[in-house]
């Protein structure tokens, strides 16, 4: 599990306390107001965006000081951070090896995660080539063949239709359990939260507060939550 303990993230003049607990095989949806800090935190589980206190643990180790690329995560933007100039099956494969070069067996996860996306046919194409959709599902091959147990999307599918957006959380909630990997998603969308999450973490006021269980917090919010949720 994945543990933050009186952890305080600061960007710039701006700052945000965590206290809590990231379970195994759970699905975690972070939400609150704009600029609350809800990618501050996300960049910090990453080692994107500095803890000035606190620790970050993983199974008990400490990981604060680590190197975003030697973290158990993998984070998914909502641009997709696909390379133009490469194929997607290089995009994917980066995930793997940074040089790309990609063992046999490499190509065939590769080519498993691009099936299992429904890309197989789209393997030499470049992403420019491709759909918003399509896009987004090469990037989450990206992710899959990475096999991180803990994946973090901020906001990944807004700028899909509503349709296709609902098929991609589908599918992202599909591939965190086949890999049983935990899920932390920045949505602005309590649909969202219904659809994916079992637990919320709400960002307001500094805090971003301890995960609670989805369903009951949506029914009966507290002040702070309603105001936000209007
Ligand atoms: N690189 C930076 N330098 C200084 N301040 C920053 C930086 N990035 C973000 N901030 C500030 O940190 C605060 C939190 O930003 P953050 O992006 O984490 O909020 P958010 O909850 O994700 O917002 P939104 O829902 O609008 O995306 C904001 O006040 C923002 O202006």
């Amino acid at each position: 599990m994945l543990k933050l303990e009186r952890v305080l993230i600061t960007q710039g003049n701006f700052s945000v306390h965590a206290d809590m607990t990231i379970e195994p095989q759970k699905k975690y949806a972070v939400i609150g107001p704009s600029g609350a800090g809800k990618s501050s935190l996300l960049g910090a589980l990453c080692g994107f965006v500095p803890m000035v206190e606190g620790r970050l643990t993983w199974h008990g180790r400490d990981i604060t000081d680590d190197a975003p690329g030697v973290r158990p995560m993998t984070m998914l933007f909502q641009d997709n951070n696909l390379f133009p100039h490469l194929t997607i099956l290089q995009n994917v494969g980066l995930g793997l090896r940074r040089d790309l070069r990609l063992t046999a067996k490499d190509k065939e996860n590769v080519e498993r995660a691009l099936c299992r996306v429904g890309l197989t046919d789209m393997a030499q194409r470049m992403p420019g080539s491709l759909s918003g959709g399509q896009q987004s599902r090469a990037a989450l091959a990206r992710v899959l063949v990475q096999g991180c147990p803990l994946v973090l999307l901020d906001e990944p599918f807004a700028a899909l239709g509503p349709a296709l957006r609902n098929g991609m959380l589908d599918l992202v909630q599909q591939l965190v359990t086949e890999t049983n990997a935990s899920l932390i998603m920045v949505t602005h969308d309590p649909k969202d939260v219904a659809r994916i999450a079992d637990e919320v973490i709400f960002v307001a006021g500094g805090i971003a507060h301890a995960p609670q269980p989805a369903k009951a917090l949506m029914e009966n919010p507290p002040a702070e939550l309603r105001s936000y949720l209007g």
